[in-house]
């Protein structure tokens, strides 16, 4: 199944080609949190990425890390407490409410931990979709992909006047992939979009994400604990302690050079190397750098 025509032909797609992706670059993101007791507790410690146009990126790392932090960052839900967010040529960091809301509402979808987060339960799979079209022009409403069509392509056709609290979590999922997708955004960011499905609604979620890529050139962002829908992208940034510890590309691991050159070991090896283990640097003869455990143990070596 493909998502495929024209979601929305406002003006990124009349031209008849696709709308293409938006690209994301973050320059030292720091992110606090107030809290109730007075104390600050700091989600993102400064995270510099880049994210091409079209890019497909999978977030992972441990919990509490900043994963779905980061995300609603991209999004322009929260401002970040300092650093910089480009979406394309435009710093959403400093944007006022009114810019964001209409960034919100027409180039970035942003789909919350959680489907019904996304979606009013008491409304139809239809009045959802046109909820979300409501912020559109009446004449890019006018030139949207029907939303009978729209719920047909993510299998829903049937659903299309039930009511969301009486759907399925299955179908519920499908319906916010659906609604996050109806204006025709140029960037979609989902919060573990496919957690707590069958394995088939899995799939089949993930196939509608990665269409949207195809059909479309979106970047998209997910965020997953679920290493089998990570190997699906063809990047994966993984978060630790709110930095990026580490890249993945084309099934390669890289380690990120943080913050005075601190670098995060991979978690294979930071299992068997506990804190405080000494480590040397050597140049081979081939000019490749060798990191070894000391045989010693602790500041004795
Ligand atoms: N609204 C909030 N108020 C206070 N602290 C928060 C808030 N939201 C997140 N945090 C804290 O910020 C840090 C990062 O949280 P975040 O949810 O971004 O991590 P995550 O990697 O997405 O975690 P998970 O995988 O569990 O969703 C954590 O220490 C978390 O407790």
């Amino acid at each position: 199944m493909s998502i495929g025509g024209a979601l929305v032909a406002g003006e990124d797609t009349r031209s008849g080609g696709p709308a293409g992706g938006l690209g994301v670059r973050c320059e030292g993101v720091v992110h606090l949190y107030k809290t109730f007791g007075g104390h600050d507790v700091v989600a993102l410690r400064g995270v510099d990425l880049v994210i091409a146009p079209g890019e497909r990126v999978a977030f992972l790392g441990p919990s509490g890390s900043g994963k779905s932090t980061l995300l609603t960052l991209l999004g322009g839900i929260q401002k970040p407490s300092a650093g910089r967010i480009f979406l394309g040529d435009e710093e959403i960091s400093r944007m006022g409410e009114r810019y964001l809301a209409r960034i919100r509402s027409r180039s970035v979808s942003t789909m919350l931990q959680g489907a019904t987060r996304n979606l009013l339960p008491y409304a139809t799979g239809r009045q959802n979709i046109a909820f979300a079209r409501l912020a559109l022009s009446s004449s890019e409403r006018r030139d949207a992909m029907l939303d009978t069509e729209l719920l047909g392509r993510v299998g829903l056709e049937e659903q299309a006047d039930q009511v969301v609290s009486t759907m399925s979590g299955g179908q519920r999922q499908r319906l916010a992939l659906a609604c996050s997708v109806a204006t025709a955004p140029r960037l979609l960011l989902a919060d573990e979009p496919t957690s707590q499905l069958s394995h088939e609604d899995r799939d089949h979620v993930l196939h509608l994400i990665h269409s949207l890529g195809d059909d479309f050139g979106t970047t998209i962002v997910v965020v997953t604990h679920q290493p089998e829908v990570a190997a699906t992208f063809p990047r994966t940034v993984t978060m630790k302690g709110g930095r990026v510890g580490a890249e993945g590309r084309h099934g390669s691991e890289y380690a990120v050079v943080g913050e005075d050159g601190v670098l995060h070991l991979p978690g294979h090896v930071a299992a068997e190397w506990p804190p405080g283990t000494l480590v040397k640097f050597e140049d081979d003869d081939q000019g490749r750098l060798i990191i070894t455990r000391s045989s010693g143990e602790g500041a004795g070596l």
